[in-house]
């Protein structure tokens, strides 16, 4: 069947939008608060990565929430994170309340402790994004996202939340972006070679940046940190998610060409200067 979806609008560095400059009497209260979500038994990279790349990217606090076993680990290589164990969702409610962004999902595990966290986030009205675990939830009915939020699945999680299969998907990631937009009334970043972003104004845009060497653990949870921390810097919705992903695949692009072996965590430094050259700081 022929291919019927409106052609994505390219992004590149003329089209992107940019962070202001910062006053000089800038205060960390200015920047926001990114509250990551995550890290359940074996997988507490992926919040660490969340929360390293939102505070390398300019957020002004950035806490995360995680199983208690997790935050030693955590405070001992990122002391400038805020980390707080939490064994039971009800301890969340505090923390929900200081943040101005919160990303769920990242390690977030399919647990019972890891749904009852992302029930305690999805009915607050704070700005959200939601990846991997929280994905899965939302693909199985387990949980309501609310609308307006941010979802970034990879193809797999995309044809999870459209109860279809990859090459489906595949055959045509516009049509599935536009659908999952229909579906959740989210922000769609429907991620892999060519990232496509159907925003909830019905704009849809592609990202032809990035490298295979972007295939390993751990990228899509840096991705999703990166949104949230220029959401906090006031870049609305569609905006952040366009910077977001661009800075993300033109870092990946960059240091993959050295070869294999790229780790996500390599990607701050460069992600933080291609921010510099794109909004300067003064
Ligand atoms: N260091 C860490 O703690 C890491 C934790 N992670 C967490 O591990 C959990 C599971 O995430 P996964 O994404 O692995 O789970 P998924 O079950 O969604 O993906 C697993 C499988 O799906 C397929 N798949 C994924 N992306 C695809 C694509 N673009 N095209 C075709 N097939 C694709 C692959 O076969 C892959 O092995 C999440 O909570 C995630 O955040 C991962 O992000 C890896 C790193
Ligand atoms: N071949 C590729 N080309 C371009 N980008 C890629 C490629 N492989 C992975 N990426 C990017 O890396 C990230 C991988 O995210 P994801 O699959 O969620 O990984 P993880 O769950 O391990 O964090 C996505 O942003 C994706 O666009």
């Amino acid at each position: 069947m022929a291919n019927l979806s409106p052609t994505p609008i390219l992004l590149t560095e003329k089209n992107l939008p940019h962070l202001r400059a910062r006053p000089l009497d800038a205060h960390k209260g200015l920047f926001g608060h990114v509250l990551i979500v995550g890290g359940d038994f074996g997988t507490s990279g992926a919040a660490l990565l969340a929360a390293e790349i939102a505070l390398r990217t300019g957020a002004g606090l950035v806490s995360v929430a995680t199983r208690p076993e997790n935050t030693l680990a955590i405070l001992t290589r990122t002391p400038e994170i805020m980390c707080l164990g939490i064994q039971s969702a009800n301890q969340l409610s505090s923390l929900i309340n200081k943040a101005s962004v919160i990303v769920i999902g990242v390690g977030l595990g399919k647990s019972v402790w890891s749904q009852s966290l992302l029930s305690a986030v999805a009915t607050n009205n704070k700005p959200q994004i939601w990846d991997a675990d929280a994905l899965n939830f939302l693909a199985q009915n387990k949980a309501m996202v609310p609308k307006g939020s941010i979802l970034t699945p990879h193809l797999a999680e995309a044809a999870r939340l459209l109860d279809t299969d990859i090459a489906t998907i595949q055959a045509d990631k516009e049509s599935a972006a536009i659908k999952l937009r229909q579906k959740y009334d989210c922000h769609i970043i429907l991620k892999g070679r060519g990232t496509l972003i159907a925003g909830l104004d019905d704009s849809l845009t592609v990202c032809d940046n990035g490298h295979p060497a972007m295939a390993g653990a751990g990228f899509g949870d840096v991705l999703s940190g990166l949104i949230g921390a220029l959401l906090a810097q006031h870049l609305p919705a569609i905006e952040a998610s366009q910077l977001a992903v661009w800075l993300h695949a033109k870092a990946g692009e960059q240091l993959g060409k050295l070869g294999r072996g790229l780790a996500a965590s390599d990607l701050a430094p460069i992600v933080r200067q291609l921010l510099e050259k794109q909004s300067p700081c003064l």
